[in-house]
């Protein structure tokens, strides 16, 4: 039974799993929970995949890694996006809205409460498309991003192709990075920035730097680069250096929410978000990924079971991504979510045009 097949049978039985790939690699994991219990991570030493919401509302959702499985993308059936299914699902009312929700957040800014802040919004589209079809149009579409689909029966069902890392931790190697800033790709990968796109991702860079100061040693910065994600640019800094055992926990309750995806003042700025956006996030903003978890390779010698390798952790490695170019399914409507990051120079027409950007990263796939 092929990698797909066993997830197919596992989500028709209502279990928790989680199928992701990430970015670059070539290769396609999957943890299987063998029964439908909701566990909430207790600590940053447990093992497994971990989901954690924006706010502190919803629970941070711990898949137990039961049964572990690995197939080469190469192998799964390629599938593309329709030409034509990159509608966006955005009416005047969602414009309107948001125009008037990005020029308060610029007011906001202007009475000197908040510096910046990302303000977001979620679009419904009618689909009855299957999730594990979406999944592999993800894995074909967005190759270096970190692609996943979600479930827990409890919980419900997420999927996405995020381009930025929360954090990877590895023997005490801690990577992170600052990606904010974002232009439509039209063919040049290394475009000219604007002022706001280059203020608003310092901003993101200078809050890492200050948070990690303290539990991390030897930072190290790289240069600013612009990386493509989707049909979309970014500026990116990569920020790198050395942990000590039993720090992740602090890490990433210093890190999260970055200003990548809530703001400066961080509580103000989180205050406002809840105070205005008038949704709840859930889990976009939040982060996902592998928690104290390596997996290695226990080679079958029957070929016919090549593609379903059997895994088992060995060592500790963590690795978190942002949640974001996500969506959730809920019977036959997809909530896409999307945002951007709004400074004192932010014009509220282009920051629209940007989450509807931001938002075929998802419809293109639907
Ligand atoms: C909040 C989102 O993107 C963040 C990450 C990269 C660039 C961003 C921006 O340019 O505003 C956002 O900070 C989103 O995609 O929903």
């Amino acid at each position: 039974m092929d990698f797909l097949e066993r997830i197919d049978i596992h989500y028709r039985k209502q279990l928790p799993f989680v199928a992701y790939s990430k970015p670059g690699e070539d290769r396609v994991q999957a943890i299987l929970q063998k029964d439908d219990t909701l566990h909430r991570l207790k600590s940053y030493r447990d093992t497994g995949f971990i989901l954690a919401p924006f706010a502190a509302g919803h629970s941070t959702i711990l898949t137990v890694p039961d049964d572990l499985l690995e197939a080469s993308t190469r192998k799964l059936p390629p599938l593309a996006p329709k030409p034509d299914g990159s509608v966006p699902p955005t009416t005047l009312r969602d414009k309107s809205l948001h125009v008037k929700l990005v020029k308060k957040g610029v007011e906001e800014i202007k009475k000197g409460i908040v510096k910046k802040v990302v303000l977001s919004r979620r679009m419904e589209v009618e689909s009855d498309a299957q999730p594990l079809d979406l999944f592999q149009k993800l894995l074909t579409n967005y190759p270096t991003a970190f692609c996943y689909l979600w479930y827990h029966p409890k919980v419900g069902l997420w999927l996405g192709a995020t381009p930025e890392i929360l954090l990877r931790l590895q023997n005490g190697r801690l990577t992170t990075m600052s990606l904010a800033g974002t232009q439509k790709f039209t063919g040049n990968a290394t475009p000219e920035w604007g002022e706001k796109e280059l203020e608003e991702q310092q901003m993101v860079t200078d809050y890492i730097l200050d948070a990690l100061e303290g539990s991390v040693e030897r930072l190290t910065l790289s240069n600013t680069e612009t990386a493509r994600a989707g049909g979309l640019l970014h500026l990116r800094t990569k920020i790198t250096g050395r942990v000590a055992e039993g720090e992740l926990g602090n890490i990433v309750h210093a890190l999260h929410p970055t200003p990548a995806v809530c703001g400066l003042p961080k509580q103000n700025a989180f205050d406002f978000i809840v105070r205005n956006e008038a949704y709840d996030r859930e889990y976009y903003t939040g982060y996902l990924g592998e928690l104290n978890l390596k997996t290695v390779k226990q080679r079958s010698s029957r070929r016919k079971n090549q593609e379903n390798q059997a895994y088992r952790a060995i060592a500790k490695t963590t690795t978190l991504y942002v949640n974001l170019r996500c969506m959730q399914i809920k019977d036959d409507t997809a909530f896409i979510y999307v945002g951007g990051g709004i400074t004192k120079d932010s014009d509220a027409e282009r920051e629209w045009e940007e989450i509807v950007a931001k938002s075929t990263t998802m419809t293109q796939v639907l």
